[in-house]
């Protein structure tokens, strides 16, 4: 399945990166053979978006050799990587929302603009690649795994031939992923070289030549996919085996907390994404809600949370509720102000008189060593945090306000980000508000993390909600909405 050969695209040797006194690198090294699809692994904070910054010129490491294609090379800027044929898609994208995508792909070339050339160069790497976007789209209006592919075509028009990756499914849709997966491994195939930053495994497994894992900012291990398991693999990751499933099974559930009858939530652009949707949950259970991209769960579950208000229907729900939304930087943190004070935003709606800093800190600190967040201190600000600890920061101030967890918790997607380990602690934490009195309402994109967590799964389609028994193909069918009601549909388009 490779057409390496033998040749490296990409070396780093014995990289070193510290920020202040936090250590990211400690001489990690990753070898890339050309011709290959590597995936580099590693638990939230390992280094790994450190390392790819280092290869890609956006940081200096402190002690370390860059190798491209067999020579040593000194990166001062991403315009080095780039001219020694190396490109990068970030985690967070860097896309101009108000140009168009040919604008956004001549931006950073040299010479005047011109427009057509653009939109011939764009033209030229879809017919070469496959990629297929329109030149004149406003890269703003395209949806996230169009802005994404936009970010490909970018590098690739600039002939890079090693392409970095940085978590790039972490955005998509399980459908989406497959595709890119699979348009990554043609690119490969084709002679091209991948890498690959993910927190799954299996991905790696079924996809990547080569396997780095990260820890701690060392290299813990380097072997083809020929040889791994996953299991093999999530030990490296953890640096031991990796702990046993939790035990199903819960109480049986008490009061209805939370209902909504023929709820209806109109999104912020005006479209109707609820439709009339109706469904309790009670104390004591975690309903798993189970949807495709779109149906109407983000609308729905943001109104259970109390975030945004129905258009029609009746919703009854607790005062004070838990959210762990989707998109953190957006809905969940203010990036450039402190672990405390982002703390502090928990229930600051509620609290009168002065803000109790000292005390604040103390319950942070406290905090970031319960929920294992890797952070210097409570000082340190939430940017500083690599993306699964800040995710980490979010649930355990959701989670841990005090004793008792808040009657209602509604979480979307609470583990996009984290790592095996990071994942687990998720889990239990969400069980454990449900032992504790809690209703959860839970929904994931990935359906085997519905189907684990929940004790009870109804599935959106369309902007409603069916009940459906917790059977892998029972609520595959009905997120497609196959067994969907057509009448109903068709009463509701008009
Ligand atoms: N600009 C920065 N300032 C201070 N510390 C930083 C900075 N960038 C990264 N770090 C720290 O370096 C360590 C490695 O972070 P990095 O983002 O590389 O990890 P990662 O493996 O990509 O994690 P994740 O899977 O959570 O994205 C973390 O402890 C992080 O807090």
């Amino acid at each position: 399945m490779t057409s390496a050969t033998g040749r490296t695209a990409l070396e780093l040797r014995g990289v070193t990166k510290r920020f202040g006194t936090a250590t990211a690198l400690d001489g990690a090294s990753l070898v890339v053979r050309a011709g290959t699809l590597h995936a580099v692994l590693g638990e939230n904070g390992a280094g790994k978006t450190t390392l790819m910054r280092v290869a890609f010129g956006m940081l200096r490491p402190d002690a370390g050799e860059i190798l491209v294609e067999g020579t040593p090379r000194r990166l001062t800027s991403p315009a080095d990587a780039i001219a020694a044929g190396v490109g990068m898609v970030h985690q967070h994208f860097t896309i101009v929302p108000a140009m168009t995508v040919a604008e956004n792909v001549a931006l950073g070339g040299r010479g005047r603009y011109d427009a057509a050339a653009a939109a011939a160069r764009v033209r030229a790497v879809a017919e070469r690649t496959g990629l297929a976007l329109d030149p004149a789209a406003v890269a703003g209006s395209l949806g996230v795994a169009a802005q994404q592919r936009l970010e490909i075509v970018k590098a690739l028009a600039r002939d890079a031939r090693t392409l970095i990756l940085d978590e790039p499914t972490a955005v998509l849709t399980p459908a989406e992923s497959r595709e890119l997966l699979g348009w990554l491994r043609t690119f490969v195939d084709d002679g091209h070289t991948v890498v690959l930053v993910t927190h799954r495994l299996r991905d790696a497994l079924a996809f990547a030549d080569d396997v780095t894992v990260l820890r701690r900012g060392r290299t813990a291990g380097a072997l083809g996919t020929a040889d791994a398991t996953e299991a093999r693999l999530a030990e490296l990751v953890l640096g031991e085996p990796p702990p046993p499933p939790a035990p199903r099974g819960a109480a049986a559930p008490g009061a209805v907390v939370a209902r909504a009858v023929g709820l209806r939530v109109v999104d912020a652009r005006g479209v109707e994404r609820v439709r009339g949707a109706t469904l309790e949950v009670r104390a004591g259970e975690i309903l798993g809600l189970a949807a495709v991209e779109g149906a109407g769960q983000h609308e729905l579950l943001r109104a259970l949370a109390g975030r945004t208000a129905a258009s029609a229907g009746t919703l009854e729900r607790p005062e004070r509720a838990g959210f762990i939304p989707e998109d953190r930087h957006r809905d969940a943190l203010l990036l450039d102000a402190s672990l405390t004070e982002n703390v502090a935003l928990h229930g600051a709606g509620a609290r009168r008189g002065l803000v109790p800093w000292r005390a604040l800190g103390r319950r942070t600190a406290d905090l970031l060593a319960r929920f294992d967040v890797r952070a210097p201190g409570p000082r340190a600000s939430a940017r500083s945090l690599s993306g699964g600890n800040q995710q980490k920061l979010v649930v355990a101030r959701e989670l841990a306000a005090d004793a008792t967890p808040p009657p209602l918790l509604v979480a979307e997607n609470p583990t996009r980000g984290l790592d095996v380990r990071a994942t687990a602690a998720v889990h239990e934490r969400l069980r454990a508000a449900r032992d504790a009195g809690a209703a959860v309402v839970v929904h994931s994109t990935d359906l085997d993390e519905v189907l684990a967590l929940a004790d009870r799964v109804v599935a959106m389609y369309g902007g409603r909600v069916t009940d459906v028994p917790a059977d892998r193909e029972a609520v595959g069918r009905a997120m497609l909405g196959l067994d969907a009601d057509p009448q109903l549909d068709r009463a509701d388009r008009v």
